[in-house]
């Protein structure tokens, strides 16, 4: 009879609780990004388009492109409503902001990006579903979040992503994606990881505590992530991780190990401001500097 693995969160504490996974663990990624050499330029390090952000979620778009920039991405462009521009400029002039009222405005900038980022904020409406038939189109390393995943849950059948694409459901977006409940995909973690990799033939990261991370494929084992706190549980978080795993497809790091080492680095970066600071209050963007400290530690 084979070995049920015990992922569940009450199990987290205990040391022996995760036979047959990966526990992510920092020193086996920090070097994955190498280090750069002295005559480096930014064209080296990819072209993020982060696309999202409907009418009330801008912040979803400009925290993850704040990461990306962040996490070493050599350029990164956004593509959301022209309401937002002005403030995402006010915010971080870094990025390339561009207003897509029209989703026929999009094709250009795919057509200039090397990754993508779709889904913070993006909403579920017809502009939404225009954007993600578009990216769905293209075949470069993306990362498909939020409402992205809302998107794809509502098609007639699975699609299958590639081993390129990384998808970020919280439990809840599992649940929309594999047709079950909440419920059911809590009660075994692990297998619903799997079965998101296996039915969308991608990477994929199951949220929450212990996050885990399956495929693309059978390469790596199932990874899980012992870090992370309650803090954590506040609005934009998530949007921050699309922003690390686009950076880290943006410079060239495969699906497996992007999602990977991104789980790891927002994880890590959120224990050590609760530290600092405490869990309550906690906001998404205090996480990016600490992101980036593990992010160039022993490189
Ligand atoms: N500043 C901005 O612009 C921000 C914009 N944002 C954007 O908003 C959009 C909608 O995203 P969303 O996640 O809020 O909506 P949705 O998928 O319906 O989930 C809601 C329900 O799912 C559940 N649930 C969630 N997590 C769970 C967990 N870990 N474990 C278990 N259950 C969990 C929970 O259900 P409940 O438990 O309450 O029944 C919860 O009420 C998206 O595009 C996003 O990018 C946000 O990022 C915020 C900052
Ligand atoms: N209690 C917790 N313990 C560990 N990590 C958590 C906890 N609550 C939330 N997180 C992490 O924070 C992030 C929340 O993402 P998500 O639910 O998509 O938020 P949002 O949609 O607001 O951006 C995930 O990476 C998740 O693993």
């Amino acid at each position: 009879m084979p070995m049920r693995l015990d992922s569940s969160p009450s199990s987290l504490d205990n040391d022996n609780a995760v036979p047959g996974l990966e526990r992510l663990d920092l020193s086996v990624y920090q070097q994955r990004l190498p280090a750069r050499p002295r005559d480096a330029h930014k064209g080296m390090f990819g072209h993020l388009l982060v696309i999202g952000g409907n009418q009330g979620m801008g912040g979803a778009v400009m925290l993850a492109a704040e990461a990306a920039l962040r996490c070493g991405a050599g350029k990164v462009s956004v593509a959301t409503l022209s309401e937002h521009i002005a403030s995402l400029l006010a915010r971080c002039p870094e990025v390339m902001a561009h207003g897509v009222d029209d989703p026929a405005q999009l094709p250009p900038l795919l057509s200039q990006a090397s990754t993508v980022v779709l889904g913070p904020g993006l909403g579920r409406d017809a502009w939404a579903e225009q954007m993600l038939i578009q990216v769905l189109e293209r075949e470069v390393p993306r990362i498909l979040d939020a409402d992205a995943l809302n998107g794809i849950a509502s098609m007639s059948r699975p699609i299958r992503l590639g081993c390129q694409t990384v998808i970020t459901p919280h439990p809840a977006e599992a649940a929309r994606l594999l047709a079950c409940r909440t419920a059911d995909i809590q009660a075994d973690r692990l297998t619903a990881a799997e079965q998101l990799a296996e039915r969308f033939a991608c990477a994929a990261v199951l949220k929450g505590v212990g996050s885990l991370v399956a495929g693309p494929g059978d390469l790596q084992r199932p990874g899980i992530c012992m870090h992370g706190n309650p803090g954590m549980a506040s609005a934009g978080m998530g949007d921050v991780l699309s922003g690390v795993v686009g950076a880290l497809l943006a410079q060239h790091l495969d699906a497996g190990t992007a999602a990977r080492y991104a789980v790891l680095l927002h994880a890590l970066a959120g224990d050590r401001v609760a530290e600092q600071d405490g869990q309550l209050g906690m906001l998404a963007s205090d996480l990016i500097s600490s992101i980036r400290y593990y992010l160039n530690r022993n490189i």
